[in-house]
């Protein structure tokens, strides 16, 4: 599934006008009629306590089709009769039904129109609040107002007559879309705030009315949705929060755009998906282990982590990777530590790191660490390393003399971040795979912002460093953002909240490097690998009872 920033859309919606000839009212028609649908199927889980999704036939006495009288409520359509209403469009007690469509004077407005003419099709009330006076819409918008207008539809315009919200019974926001800027202003903000303290359930047209399409920021005031119904591909703002919050349950319904158009005009951004595991990313999930390998098939990760207060990162870390299946695992420590740890992982390798007693990679040469990595197939490092005298310069030499992969995590994302701005690329271009893994703390000392501005456009700084820096960046969050260097983006879906506790990216950070060394390359091993982390935290949660007390080591367990 693509996601698109409003621009985007707007070029594609341009091209399949355009180019493709498909005239725009009919888009429009069929945006209406998806916002209708969903407005129905909310009426009927209200109705039905859950979407049962199941077709009745309406109960409201003689039956237009065939005209005869049907006999109780909820009659099931076909007994008797080989003619069939259109379902998406049925519901019983329609009637009890009457919804405030809130229509704005864009293009966005008009699809809230034609929803309401396809609501009244289908036997609800409405009435139309414009925000501004009918005469301000424009092209296909206009032609909606004047088809509303000759069949007689109730309308009132914000400003001249009072509106009661609490006289209905759901709310369709069709304010502003695509072509929102900044926060709304006026008879905007004013229907916004009433929609949102009317406590009715509101479904929003494409985007909530006060959200930044583009990044997910939530305007004062914002439309806070308990459906979202977003026309033809999926915008950026509710994948990314608080967007996704407003948004409420986010459906995508197909109005007649070629998706595969979104990728011709601007980046290619889509929602990780397994299909798109598969099919995008060519990672075969079914097939990482092939009947005749050995544990020199699966490769041999080596992490160097962990110090004296924070010991389990490294451990976290170097066991993950065993978990994600590569062969074997060596944990590279401080000397003073390696003592305290022998058994606590057998299946783990440890290699002492010179500390001078220390229990910290002070007196760690990266000449050690080198030397090491060269008898591994991957590189981890920052768990817990806690920083040293020249740790940068430390980094910068393991950066530059290895050719194996290599995942950058915490405390070495900051020695990188003390590089400068353009660190990686002053360090150099490396021929093998190179993950960062920040959080959006360590994402901010990288671009020197702060932690809000670096959340107020996750995809888009995130795209941004991974092309310029070439690096395949994880910026870590509630929905994280795989960006590689080709300025492809991938949006995770899988995971919670639970997943915000001490460990947990020193999990990933194992899991990526598991992955790197069975041989998946850096965009397929970053994505996969933030996929099962979040699923492993899923189904730990599950055997937890509640995401809260989840443990980092208990995704461990449940991978
Ligand atoms: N072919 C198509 O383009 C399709 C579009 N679809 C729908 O159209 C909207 C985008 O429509 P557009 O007219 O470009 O923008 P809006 O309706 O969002 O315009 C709102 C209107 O309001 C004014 N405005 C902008 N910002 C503010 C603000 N902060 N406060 C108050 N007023 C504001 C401005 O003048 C705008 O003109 C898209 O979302 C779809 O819903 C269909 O999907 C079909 C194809
Ligand atoms: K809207």
């Amino acid at each position: 599934m693509y996601i698109v920033t409003a621009e985007q859309m707007r070029a594609v919606d341009e091209h399949t006008i355009q180019q493709l000839g498909i005239p725009a009212v009919s888009l429009m028609e069929n945006a209406g009629r998806a916002i209708a649908e969903e407005v129905i199927r909310l009426c009927r889980e209200s109705q039905h306590g859950g979407s049962d999704g199941s077709y009745r036939r309406p109960d409201r006495g003689d039956d237009m089709e065939t005209g005869r009288a049907h006999t109780g409520p909820g009659e099931r359509v076909g007994s008797g009769s080989d003619i069939l209403a259109d379902p998406a469009l049925m519901m019983s007690h329609p009637g009890d039904q009457h919804w405030y469509m809130l229509i704005g004077k864009g293009n966005n407005g008009g699809d809230g129109l034609v929803a309401a003419r396809h609501l009244v099709e289908a036997g609800l009330g409405v009435t139309l609040v414009y925000a501004d006076a009918p005469e301000a819409l424009r092209g296909e918008a206009a032609v909606q107002r004047d088809a509303a207008a000759k069949l007689g539809m109730p309308a009132v315009v914000h400003g001249r007559e009072a509106v009661d919200f609490s006289r209905c019974t759901g709310i369709v926001d069709a304010l502003l879309g695509t072509g929102s800027r900044g926060a709304p202003r006026g008879a905007y903000a004013a229907l916004i705030r009433a929609a949102n303290d009317s406590g009715k359930p509101v479904v929003s047209a494409d985007v909530p009315s006060g959200l930044n399409a583009d990044t997910g920021e939530v305007y004062e005031p914002c439309i806070r949705a308990r459906v979202t119904v977003c026309l033809a591909l999926l915008k950026r703002g509710l994948v990314q929060y608080p967007g996704a919050a407003a948004a409420g349950r986010t459906v995508v319904r197909a109005i007649g755009i070629p998706a595969r158009l979104a990728p011709e005009h601007g980046p290619s951004v889509r929602l990780l998906t397994d299909e798109v595991l598969r099919d995008a990313l060519r990672v075969d999930t079914g097939r990482l282990r092939d009947p005749d390998g050995h544990k020199g098939t699966y490769g041999h990760v080596l992490v160097a982590a962990g110090s004296m207060p924070m010991s389990g990162a490294g451990l976290l870390s170097a066991k993950a990777a065993l978990r994600a299946g590569c062969g074997l695992a060596t944990w590279a420590l401080p000397a003073a530590l390696l003592p305290h740890v022998i058994g606590t992982v057998p299946e783990l390798m440890l290699a002492a790191a010179a500390d001078g007693n220390s229990g910290e990679w002070n007196a760690a040469s990266a000449a050690a660490v080198l030397r090491l990595a060269e008898s591994r197939d991957v590189l981890a490092t920052g768990p817990g390393l806690g920083r040293f005298q020249s740790d940068t310069d430390w980094l910068r030499s393991l950066w530059q003399h290895t050719d194996r992969p290599l995942v950058i995590d915490a405390d070495a994302l900051n020695m990188l971040a003390d590089a400068g701005p353009d660190g990686p690329r002053a360090w150099g271009q490396r021929s093998a795979a190179t993950i960062l893994t920040p959080h959006p703390g360590e994402m901010s000392r990288l671009l020197g912002m702060s932690t809000l501005e670096v959340q107020r456009d996750r995809i888009g700084h995130a795209a941004r460093y991974a092309r310029e820096q070439g690096v395949t960046l994880v910026l870590k969050g509630a929905r994280t953002v795989i960006a590689t260097p080709s300025g492809e983006a991938y949006i995770n879906t899988t995971g919670h909240a639970g997943m915000a506790t001490g460990g947990a990216g020193d999990v990933l950070t194992g899991i990526i490097a598991g992955l790197l060394a069975q041989g998946l390359n850096a965009e397929q091993a970053a994505a996969f690998g933030v996929y099962l982390h979040g699923q492993a935290s899923e189904r730990a949660a599950l055997l937890r009872g509640h995401p809260s007390s989840l443990l980092a080591g208990d995704i461990l367990d449940a991978l």
